[in-house]
């Protein structure tokens, strides 16, 4: 508000050194010092009015950006994690950086173009004070060129938007690239096909639509600009042949309207970043991340007692995007999870064992059936407080560089990092990760440092051996697995390691998403 009340205040101000010019041509001597003094008065206004609007604009679309990104950020959080990874990291990325930025722009110049709206109102109001029949005379034809000028806007529009979705597939692509720049580099027929039949083609076909797009959008603004010097020349060399007019009148339009084509330009200006701001909104509803509240999952805020927990009769079914047809299934499953107890998840590759972790977890809900903590149904209020009863490993699971959410003391962490053979690899003062060469084996291992100093009752590993070395194997199932089952905690682990189902108590076996074995395991090693 503030912002717009300063660049009102400046934009009248101009306004006023305008109408004091037009005043000096036509006033004696004597007046014109009286002009001269006025005339450095509103000099000195415009300079402080401007100077503190910037700055207040400044602020403001800083503080609009910081909002917005955490806005987002937050609703990602809330967001169901099956949409999410639908959505897919380049758009979910996409959008916090390019959709917030658009929409920042369009809503931190709203104070400017709302100031400019006043200007342009009062420029009318003194035109019509100068002769009312010019006044209405200007106003139409400005009309026709924002009309003609909206028109151009439209069709860029269209262009706009497509370019917008293939800005999605560019941003794929060149993620596609630095996560895949070793595959790239070691095979050089692999790197130029990459470069030239899949990024190239999307690039241009992304700059081919923002270059009409853009050209269209130029083309309509500058048609915008000239119509006005158009009404103009009407003004000076048609309109007197019609209705009398003085030339000191015609003087006075003439200096206002060129003054108002600043404050026009920055309101039909906007409109382009409006459109911008609109184009992300919608794209941003695409991705589901206006989501619907009652699909937002409160967080939890406390971890709830661990007695038991069990899935009743549960089935999750991937869907294909487009045709909305099933492309896995998972169930029905029943499964039962108690205290202190080590259940190993096996099955082949795509059997449908992650998924079964996520359900387990609350990540994914089912499509059927009932997830039971203590006997009681987990709906959807209680799903928060749910997810933190788990620490997970997945397998593609993210290691942040220091400790959150987890209070350790220095011993435990020490203690664990030498268990894990990791020492070297945490900074004890800070609780800070060296994160920075790890091979992939020491990744994991700093994952599961985290997951043992977190005080929740149940650990579910996603192949978190696969990549250790056999002699550390022995050390997570002989000595690591018994340890973090002491006082009632229970171990889920998922793993191929059918060396190690001894150390479990019971083993479930997946084949194409359906249990086909639960056996009870835990015999001497
Ligand atoms: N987000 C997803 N969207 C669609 N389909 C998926 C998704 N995640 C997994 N799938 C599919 O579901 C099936 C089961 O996948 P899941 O990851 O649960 O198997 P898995 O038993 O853990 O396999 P692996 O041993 O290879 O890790 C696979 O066919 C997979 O392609």
């Amino acid at each position: 508000m503030a912002s717009i009340v300063f660049g009102g205040a400046s934009g009248l101000a101009m306004l006023g050194l305008i109408t004091l010019i037009h005043q000096s041509f036509t006033q004696q001597a004597a007046a014109s010092n009286r002009l001269a003094t006025l005339f450095g008065f509103a000099c000195l206004a415009v300079l402080v009015l401007q100077v503190v609007s910037k700055c207040i604009l400044t602020r403001l679309s800083q503080s609009t950006a910081a909002r917005l990104q955490f806005e987002l950020c937050n609703r990602i959080a809330a967001a169901p994690l099956p949409e999410l990874e639908a959505c897919g990291p380049h758009r979910l990325l996409g959008t916090l950086g390019g959709d917030v930025g658009a929409i920042t722009n369009a809503l931190s110049q709203f104070p400017t173009v709302c100031a400019n709206a006043m200007v342009l109102i009062s420029g009318l109001v003194y035109l019509a004070s100068l002769s009312l029949p010019l006044a209405i005379g200007s106003v139409i034809m400005a009309s026709l060129g924002i009309a003609s000028y909206l028109g151009g806007l439209h069709w860029a529009n269209y262009h706009l938007r497509q370019a917008r979705e293939d800005r999605d597939e560019v941003r794929k692509q060149l993620q596609a690239m630095v996560f895949g720049i070793k595959e790239l580099k070691g095979n050089n027929r692999r790197c130029v096909e990459f470069m030239y039949d899949v990024l190239l083609p999307a690039d241009t076909a992304m700059r081919e639509r923002l270059i009409k797009g853009t050209d269209i959008l130029g083309a309509a603004h500058t048609w915008g600009r000239l119509s006005r010097f158009i009404g103009i020349g009407l003004l000076i060399f048609v309109w007197p042949r019609f209705w009398p007019v003085t030339s000191e009148t015609l003087m006075g339009y003439t200096l206002t309207i060129l003054y108002l084509t600043s404050p026009l330009d920055s309101i039909l200006g906007w409109l382009p970043a409006l459109n911008n701001a609109n184009i992300s909104l919608n794209k941003i509803n695409a991705l589901g991340l206006m989501i619907d509240p009652s699909k937002a999952i409160a967080c939890g805020t406390q971890i709830p007692e661990f007695r038991s927990i069990s899935l009743r009769n549960v089935s999750y079914a991937y869907r294909s995007p487009h045709s909305d047809q099933e492309s896995f299934h998972l169930g029905p499953i029943d499964l039962l999870v108690m205290p202190g107890e080590v259940l190993f998840i096996a099955g082949g590759n795509g059997s449908g064992k992650t998924t079964l972790a996520k359900l387990l977890t609350g990540l994914y809900t089912p499509d059927q059936g009932e997830l039971l903590l203590n006997k009681q149904v987990v709906d959807q209020a209680a799903l928060g407080d749910y997810r933190q009863m788990f620490t997970t490993v997945f397998v593609e699971g993210h290691l942040f560089d220091r400790l959150l959410g987890i209070d350790a003391n220095p011993m435990q962490l020490k203690r664990w990092a030498s268990i894990l053979g990791i020492e070297d690899k945490v900074d004890f003062e800070t609780g800070h990760f060296r994160l920075g060469k790890l091979s992939r084996g020491q990744h994991k291992r700093l994952a599961l440092l985290v997951a043992c100093l977190d005080q929740r009752p149940v650990f579910v590993f996603d192949e978190w051996a696969a990549e250790q070395d056999p002699g550390f194997k022995e050390v997570f199932y002989r000595h690591i697995v018994p340890e973090l089952t002491r006082n009632g905690r229970s171990v889920v682990a998922i793993t191929h390691d059918d060396r190690y189902f001894f150390a479990a108590d019971r083993v479930v076996e997946l084949v194409d998403g359906k249990m086909v074995s639960s056996r009870r395991q835990r015999i001497a090693a």
